[in-house]
């Protein structure tokens, strides 16, 4: 790996850890590489935290924990709100920064970037909003007073593949609620995240509220942290497998968890869909991150009277998509985020062709740098093929014929995740129906995309606890106390 010229964008980017207000290297002085995806090559190298500076971080959140809880629902929100002010102000330095290192084309990081700060303003919003009660017990001999407080410190996961919206949408429900942060991004995409932590402070959030650490030794750094009684809030982002290891963690020291996990998407179109439609919220659950998005389409299934068309309409708008760099004009489909990434999509394919699937498009990763693999869709895909039950996490659209309703919904909710489904039909009958028995948190109906700050986003089943954004967001970090007096 060679050094590359690191762009003046990225020069403002501390690449330092943020423990109670400082920017400070790890104690051991290691750094860690942060990669280009589309060439391979290094961009800059950033602090890799020890558990030693693990638990100065969570040391600092603890200590500024009882006066953050104490500071005004309106100073917190302000500090929200300016923060989304300069994100927005920042969006081309912010999404080049994501597009070098995490790889998908500038204008997703421009959206993502949007999205992220929309996180913020909706969080300044309800900080103020928060409520209690009073009331008299039924005998009448007593009152209820409930009072809504913070969780306490909390440590925040995030994953490489939004790495902006992810800390935007446990940060902003944090602050909300007056809790203090130990932040560590994945290790792949650091710098989202340090300028994101820059730009707070420069909002004016105190010293000590939000510490980053950034690391390569995350297990190391994060179980030490769980288990040892100061942290009082989990919220992770990730896969299922590491999400069971963390609740295993966090079991140990009873931390209340937030956890969004994996998905496996169920796309389902009917015979009455309209197919333009149809394929355009295929485009978009499929396409949107290069596939690498826990709300993904992972299966899609579709009717036997429609499939053809279906098929050959989603292949040709996936054959004009660009494969490019993503700092590339007119990229449309970046790199995968690394070389295993690439080959888990590479044998899920060989996989499904194997077993008889019709590549429609694409299917074979390009020649040269970078951890590209074409968009893809294949037809005929047998039940058994092992993308089917797996995160694909990448351009690859496998289609499966059906004919009968409770078929694909027996189908659908036939895997242990249950994050989104998506589901295509004009009868509005149908389409409540097949919404309410889909085993899912979320479904898109006649839409590929759900994601949006004011809904509760998060699954079922091992998709994970809980929900983020919307109005219940707040509540992930907000605790209950209630006071008994007499009457
Ligand atoms: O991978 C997770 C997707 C996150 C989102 O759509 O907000």
């Amino acid at each position: 790996m060679t050094a590359t010229v690191v762009p003046s964008t990225m020069d403002s980017v501390p690449k330092k850890l943020l423990v109670a207000g400082a920017w400070t290297d790890a104690s051991d002085g290691r750094t860690m590489p942060v990669e280009n995806p589309a060439t391979g090559e290094v961009l800059c190298e950033v602090a890799d935290a020890t558990p030693e500076d693990g638990a100065r971080a969570l040391d600092a959140s603890v200590a500024a924990q009882r006066d953050w809880a104490a500071t005004a629902p309106r100073a917190r929100s302000e500090i929200l709100r300016r923060a989304y002010d300069l994100i927005i102000e920042r969006v081309d330095e912010l999404a080049t920064i994501m597009t070098l290192e995490m790889g998908k084309p500038l204008a997703e990081a421009r959206g993502e970037v949007t999205y992220a700060a929309e996180f913020f303003r909706w969080f300044s919003e309800e900080a103020v909003r928060v409520d209690g009660g009073f009331s008299a017990t039924p005998d009448g001999k007593n009152h209820v007073m409930v009072l809504r407080q913070p969780v306490g410190p909390s440590l925040l996961i995030t994953p490489w593949n939004f790495p902006l919206a992810m800390g935007t949408r446990k940060i902003g429900p944090a602050v909300a609620a007056g809790c203090t942060m130990v932040f560590k991004p994945a290790q792949q995409t650091p710098l989202s995240a340090l300028a994101l932590a820059a730009i707070l402070t420069e909002a004016g959030l105190p010293n000590g509220v939000l510490n980053v650490i950034t690391t390569s030794r995350a297990g190391e750094v994060v179980e030490p942290l769980l288990r040892g009684g100061n942290v009082r809030k989990l919220s992770f982002t990730g896969s299922t497998a590491v999400g069971k290891i963390l609740l295993a963690q966090a079991a140990d020291g009873v931390v209340r968890t937030s956890m969004e996990l994996g998905g496996n998407a169920p796309f389902i179109v009917f015979s009455d869909a309209d197919l333009d439609a149809a394929v355009a919220g295929a485009m978009v659950a499929k396409m949107r991150n290069m596939g690498e998005a826990c709300t993904a389409a992972n299966r899609l299934y579709v009717h036997s009277s429609v499939v053809e068309e279906f098929g050959a309409r989603l292949a040709a708008k996936m054959a004009e998509l660009r494969v490019a760099p993503g700092t590339e004009d007119g990229a449309q489909v970046g790199p995968l985020i690394d070389s295993a990434g690439l080959s888990k999509v590479e044998q899920l394919v060989a996989d499904a062709v194997g077993r008889g699937a019709r590549v429609l498009t694409g299917g074979a990763a390009p020649d040269g740098p970078g951890h590209f693999y074409p968009p893809t869709v294949l037809a005929d895909v047998d039940s058994g093929s092992e993308m089917l039950r797996t995160e694909i996490f990448g351009p690859v659209a496998p289609i499966i014929t059906f004919d009968d309703e409770d078929e694909v919904l027996r189908t659908a909710n036939d895997t242990d995740w249950g994050l989104v489904g998506y589901v295509f039909t004009r009868d509005l009958a149908r389409a409540l129906r097949v919404s309410e028995n889909l085993e899912v948190g979320m479904v898109g109906l006649n839409t590929g995309l759900v994601s949006n700050p004011a809904a509760p986003f998060g699954g079922v089943k091992q998709s994970g606890l809980g929900r983020e954004g919307g109005r219940v967001g707040i509540e992930e970090f907000l605790e209950y106390k209630y006071v008994a007096t007499p009457r």
